[in-house]
């Protein structure tokens, strides 16, 4: 628009942009047995010719941010997620140079790392074909907990950790459940199974007349015993993976009788790919982080008491 043209204004439009934000796309690649994660949290923001939509909400210039999303999860099935830098550049280029109004785009995006659980030599219930390299742990450490109580003579120790994320890429399915008039949920063959973990447990000492159990030690075989039960468990359901993962803990550490666990269901919905032509075989996930699903239960050894408070949220 040149300067005669515009009309005058009273109040003008200053900088602006717009974009689809917090785009969460998980991509699995499957090397045989062996997947691969990136995981990636994307923001776009378009920036050009953007006056009219302002100044009188003509959308001509308006590439919707519905479809910056949609490209962004169809980038990753196309091109590929080889690195966040990568990405967001074939991301930029697209914007600016498919669409005549838009000037700039800024491509922000945050990866999460995953590590690979090592699993355990013999313990696993796993055989043959079921053994892929498809469980994962979230780097950064969790936070670990502890809350002791005394009252001069009885002692209670619950100790355990919270913000530990894992990931299963397949071994995972739900199906055979309750369907009523409201149910829509498709049954699940081959799913992700993601959690963050939040396990609370108790130690049987109670009195200075026992020796204490070596806490340090403890709680690296508590969370190591948690993780493999995870990643060798084949899983039908999470409330399954919590049973495993707490018994797990409580036959291989006889100083800890109990354990409770909330787990929320780190829901990955497969994206649809078919309008623009692609066919997503288990490779592109939307990462939704709410609603989720929220499993909780206690397990415990046979003829113990319970004791962990079940709102226990934080200690
Ligand atoms: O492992 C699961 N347990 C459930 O109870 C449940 N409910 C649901 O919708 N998805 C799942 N997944």
């Amino acid at each position: 628009m040149t300067d005669q043209s515009r009309p005058s204004r009273p109040v003008i439009l200053g900088q602006n942009q717009y974009g689809k934000a917090e785009n969460r796309v998980v991509k699995i690649t499957r090397d045989g047995n062996t997947h691969h994660i990136k995981d990636l949290n994307v923001s776009v923001a378009l920036s050009g010719e953007m006056e009219e939509v302002h100044y009188s909400g003509s959308n001509a210039h308006v590439l919707p941010t519905d479809t910056t999303k949609n490209t962004v999860y169809a980038f990753a099935k196309e091109h590929g997620i080889e690195s966040a830098e990568q990405f967001g550049i074939h991301l930029a280029r697209h914007f600016v140079t498919s669409q005549e109004p838009i000037r700039q785009a800024r491509i922000r995006i945050e990866e999460y790392a995953w590590e690979r659980i090592e699993t355990s030599d013999g313990d696993s219930t796993l055989t043959g074909a079921d053994e892929v390299k498809h469980s994962f742990v979230r780097k950064g450490q969790e936070t670990r907990l502890t809350q002791i109580t005394f009252d001069g003579e009885r002692w209670q120790v619950i100790s355990g950790l919270k913000d530990l994320t894992v990931m299963n890429s397949t071994n995972s399915e739900f199906w055979g459940f309750v369907k009523d008039e409201y149910t829509t949920l498709k049954e699940a063959h081959d799913r992700i199974l993601a959690t963050e973990v939040s396990a609370k447990w108790r130690y049987s000492w109670s009195s200075d007349d026992a020796p204490m159990p070596n806490w340090e030690n403890s709680y690296r075989q508590a969370r190591k015993h948690l993780l493999q039960a995870f990643a060798e468990t084949y899983s039908l359901s999470l409330q399954q993976t919590l049973y495993q993962m707490g018994s797990r803990i409580i036959n291989s550490r006889g100083e800890i009788d109990e354990i409770r666990f909330s787990l929320p269901n780190k829901h990955h919905f497969l994206v649809d790919l078919e309008p623009f032509g692609l066919k997503n075989d288990n490779e592109v996930y939307f990462a939704a982080d709410r609603p989720y699903g929220l499993i909780e239960a206690t397990v415990l050894r046979d003829g113990t008491e319970p004791q962990i408070p079940v709102d226990l949220t934080n200690l």
